[in-house]
């Protein structure tokens, strides 16, 4: 964690699990381009082959025989701004892409794209290739100028982009020179849903990460991380919530209250920014999946951050190298509620407490465990 960028806290937002989706390649012959996009590592089968080749986990085309070079467009699962890329070559040695560069453009949604149910093995025939060119005019926007990549050893794999633009993009062009293969690519950023779109006056998720909810702190990821929270669908397995490790290194883990009650005195939490700012309805706290290992109880906290502040708040100490939130406004939305295992909690109006509009949310677990999802219904009260 410690040496990588921080843009990998983002939402990856080409990653199927938000809906990203490849709409063109110029070649598929050994592996598909729509393994850039699962969540998982690249893995390596040893000894398997297809009818086309090595079976590889990643995009790789053919060796290109011919002027040109190859590419796909890709959507973006939830339109934002880029801050940064993860181009992953892992498994690929002799057969990684040397260099690659990448476009970005904001598309309409009525652009047509030509059918990929039968990629594998496959090549654009020369009609796609001449209907996509239409698609290579102003709108592109070089992001990421070609750049060599590093072949796909353990140490080398991962070779990572930053990028300085505040611009919102529905697509990304991935082009790579010559030809090749690369395992994953990982496009972090902020979401940027269109709010002109969105009904103000209706209930929305103000923390799901298609309406730009984003996690700015925590105090530990263990395991997993805190932004699985805040993503579509219930969680598949336990790795893909956010679980924290045992708090067995803090002094005083259990006391007794003076009512004869445990109580814990450790605790994690993770901070969130909300897509736009809001008054808290309806609260979900899901411990799916979380069964021997399900936190005691959890708060949800809110308060009011600038930029500025939220800044602050990340800031690295020694001991809080996620942020540190601690000296800020926080207000209880859901006082500490009891949680048990792999259950969706569903706190209602009733049970909350209005404290007016806020644009930052605290969930506290108490002592430390798993959630798996944490979904905040309610009302916009201004646009960002
Ligand atoms: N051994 C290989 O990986 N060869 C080729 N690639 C695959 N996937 O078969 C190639 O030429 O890059």
């Amino acid at each position: 964690m410690a040496n990588l960028p921080s843009f990998v806290n983002l939402t990856d937002l080409v990653s199927r699990k938000v809906g990203g989706e490849v709409l063109f390649a110029t070649d598929d012959w050994f592996a598909v381009a729509e393994n850039l996009l699962k969540e998982d590592e690249p893995v390596w089968w040893e000894g398997e082959f297809t009818d086309f080749g090595k079976k590889m986990d990643g995009w790789e085309t053919r060796r290109k025989r011919i002027p040109g070079h190859d590419w796909c467009i890709i959507k973006l699962g939830i339109p934002g701004v880029i801050r940064g890329v993860d181009a992953n070559t892992r498994h690929f040695t002799g057969n990684y892409t040397p260099r690659l560069s990448i476009q970005a453009a904001c598309l309409t949604p009525d652009v047509e794209f030509p059918d990929r149910s039968s990629a594998m093995g496959s090549k654009a025939t020369e009609e796609q290739f001449e209907e996509m060119k239409k698609l290579q005019t102003e709108s592109w926007e070089e992001i990421i100028p070609m750049k060599p990549l590093r072949s796909g050893t353990e140490e080398t794999c991962n070779n990572y982009f930053s990028i300085d633009s505040e611009k919102r993009w529905t697509h990304i062009r991935l082009n790579m020179f010559p030809d090749g293969g690369i395992g994953r690519l990982r496009v972090y950023g902020d979401a940027k849903p269109n709010w002109s779109e969105i009904d103000q006056n209706s209930l929305i998720d103000l923390v799901a990460v298609e309406n730009g909810g984003v996690c700015v702190g925590f105090s530990d990821a263990k395991f997993c991380f805190p932004k699985n929270l805040i993503t579509k669908e219930r969680s598949v397995t336990m790795a893909d919530g956010w679980e924290t490790a045992r708090q067995r290194d803090r002094p005083a883990i259990l006391e007794m209250g003076s009512d004869g009650v445990l109580e814990f005195t450790s605790r994690d939490w993770a901070v969130f920014r909300l897509g736009t700012k809001g008054i808290i309805e309806r609260i979900e706290v899901d411990t799916n999946h979380f069964k021997g290992n399900y936190p005691d109880s959890c708060t949800v906290e809110g308060c009011v951050l600038t930029e500025q502040e939220e800044k602050y708040g990340q800031t690295a100490r020694p001991d809080r190298p996620h942020g540190d939130f601690d000296s800020f406004d926080w207000r209880a939305i859901l006082p500490p509620a009891k949680l048990s295992a792999h259950k969706r909690h569903h706190y209602r109006k009733d049970a909350l407490t209005n404290i007016g509009p806020v644009t930052h949310i605290r969930l506290t677990m108490k002592p430390d465990g798993g959630i798996s999802r944490l979904r905040l219904w309610g009302r916009m009260s201004s646009r960002i």
